[in-house]
């Protein structure tokens, strides 16, 4: 199934601590927990994109047309931009993601509280 990502959600899944392991290519979000240990160009290389977008990465390397076509089987989807583009960087925020996080971390927070207090 395709969904739709926003770089909150992505940046969360960094395979730190057993979380997945997800990179953006070209805008696209792929998972590739199972297969960074088969990766032939090693598991590290792929970790450290990990949550991140590994586009310039992947095409400085120059993979083959195999490579790509075997990108595709990991794909999970596109990556949200509208988050992205709304996110003004506020004062205490380093970064346009952060401020993109911080924002969308209090919606889904009010959200869970506001279905708590109904229940
Ligand atoms: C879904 C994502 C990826 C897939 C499916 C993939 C697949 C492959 C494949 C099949 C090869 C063998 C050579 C070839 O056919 O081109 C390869 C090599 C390589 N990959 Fe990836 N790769 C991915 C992501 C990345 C990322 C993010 C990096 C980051 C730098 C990377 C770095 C390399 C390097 C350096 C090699 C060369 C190894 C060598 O020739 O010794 N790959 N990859």
């Amino acid at each position: 199934m395709i969904g739709k990502y926003t770089l909150c959600d992505i940046s969360g899944n960094d395979g730190k601590n057993g979380k997945p392991v997800w990179i953006i290519i070209k805008g696209d979000v792929y998972d590739v927990t199972t297969f960074v240990k088969e990766h032939p160009g090693g598991e590290d290389l792929i970790i450290e994109y990990a949550g991140r977008d590994a586009t310039k990465a992947f095409n400085d390397v120059g993979h083959s047309i195999d490579a790509i076509q075997q990108m595709k089987s990991f794909k999970i989807g596109v990556v949200d931009n509208e988050c992205q583009q709304q996110c003004v960087p506020s004062r205490e925020a380093k970064t346009q993601e952060d401020e993109c996080c911080r924002r969308e971390k209090k919606r889904k927070g009010l959200f869970s509280l506001f279905k708590k207090n109904r229940i």
